[in-house]
């Protein structure tokens, strides 16, 4: 058994919207390919992977490192104990050779991409679908409901409160509960009014969480704590840069409802930081690392036992992204659930055709591998890369 080639693009996932920090008028992402010589169903075994949106396609770290780490390395040496499958930790050992440690830079991002393609292969070699196999590595019941809530609500030229409020009444319709909208990207004052029409259009029948995407100095996120605790929000989120841990500590004293982190740090050892100096609470606050930026499932299983150290149940766990592979870690790993963005990002993001939200959560329906088979759109770009 053994991985005959890694193929990688970088594709567009362009659009004209806006965060606090960036705009996504030139956003790529990588799509890989994981070929092996196996055959299921009369089908040659390829695991696919790709990278969230926020950071750049990898073509050049994949294609000038990466790939060719895991192609010259021993076949056998990457294949578990019994031979009957291959070992996604000892490629990750493969990939990481000769790479100093700290400063992840976006290597990360091309580490777990390539990475999240392993474990879709490993899942269709072993026939089963991954958040299955994950539930039983660790000696868990797997739940295939899982909680997912709406990321939209972001600045867009010409978008007015009435727009907003129409795309959030949108997702309320398709059964999600929790919804989220970008703050940081116009004065405290409209941000106000923006949320005002956003709590007024969904009333009881949804809790809205609000994103500053790392935009905030501390008096700017003191000043929005102040305005934002007044309302019954899901969460405040990223309100500081991503690295600055003195930052989100202190706001603890200003905002006693629940914060949220994480998109931004790229491996166990940034994720402990946090924990460590970020003043985060375990009985309120939510983190948001996302496999497919930090170096994959391997790594975040690093970050499980990090959190799992430090008292921190992975329930806490909701990560950015909105992709099946987190879908998959929620359903079988038990985290908090998945963040899910209905309208952008397509074809990567989403469920498998015919996944219903219903009352805030999702089933993952029984696919081998991560499932992306059951999409159509998006299998059918994947297949054209390599089969
Ligand atoms: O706008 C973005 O960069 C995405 C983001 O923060 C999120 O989904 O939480
Ligand atoms: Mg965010």
């Amino acid at each position: 058994m053994r991985i005959i080639d890694i193929v990688e693009v970088t594709k567009p996932i362009a659009s004209p919207i806006r965060n606090a920090y960036i705009d996504f008028s030139k956003m790529t992402a990588s799509l890989v390919a994981v070929v092996t010589d196996q055959v299921r169903d009369g089908r040659r075994v390829v695991g696919y992977g790709f990278n969230s949106n926020g950071r750049y396609g990898q073509g050049g770290l994949i294609r000038e490192r990466f790939r060719d780490r895991i192609l010259e390395a021993d076949p056998a040496s990457l294949l578990n104990e019994d031979g009957s499958n291959l070992d996604a930790h000892k490629i990750w050992a493969a990939m990481m050779q000769n790479e100093k440690p700290g400063g992840h830079g976006e290597r990360s991002v091309a580490v777990g991409t390539i990475d999240m393609a392993v474990w879709d292969a490993i899942a269709k070699i072993a026939e089963r679908p991954l958040f299955r196999m994950l539930a039983d590595m660790k000696g868990l019941e797997a739940n295939p409901r899982v909680f997912v809530y709406a990321a939209g609500g972001y600045y867009y030229p010409g978008k007015d409160d009435g727009a907003l409020r129409a795309e959030m009444r949108g997702y309320l319709d398709r059964g999600y509960n929790v919804v989220k909208m970008k703050i940081g990207g116009a004065s405290l004052a409209e941000d106000q009014r923006r949320i005002e029409a956003v709590l007024d259009e969904i009333g009881s029948e949804a809790q809205l969480a609000v994103d500053a995407n790392g935009r905030f100095d501390l008096e700017t996120a003191i000043a929005y704590a102040k305005m934002l605790r007044q309302y019954p929000l899901f969460w405040y989120e990223e309100i500081g840069d991503p690295l600055d841990y003195q930052l989100q500590a202190a706001m603890a004293e200003f905002y006693p409802a629940p914060m949220a982190t994480g998109e931004n740090l790229f491996s166990h050892q940034d994720a402990r930081n946090l924990i460590r100096y970020g003043g985060m609470r375990p009985d309120r606050d939510w983190l948001q690392f996302d496999c497919a930026l930090s170096y994959g499932l391997v790594e975040y299983l690093r970050t499980l036992d990090v959190l799992d150290q430090a008292g921190w149940s992975p329930k806490r766990c909701i990560p950015h992204g909105g992709h099946q592979m987190s879908l998959n870690i929620a359903a079988g790993l038990g985290l908090g659930g998945n963040e899910s963005y209905p309208d952008l990002f397509q074809p990567y993001g989403g469920f498998p055709d015919g996944v219903q939200v219903i009352d805030g959560h999702i089933t993952m329906p029984e696919l081998p591998g991560i499932g992306f088979e059951g999409k159509s759109d998006l299998i059918s770009v994947m297949r054209d890369l390599a089969e």
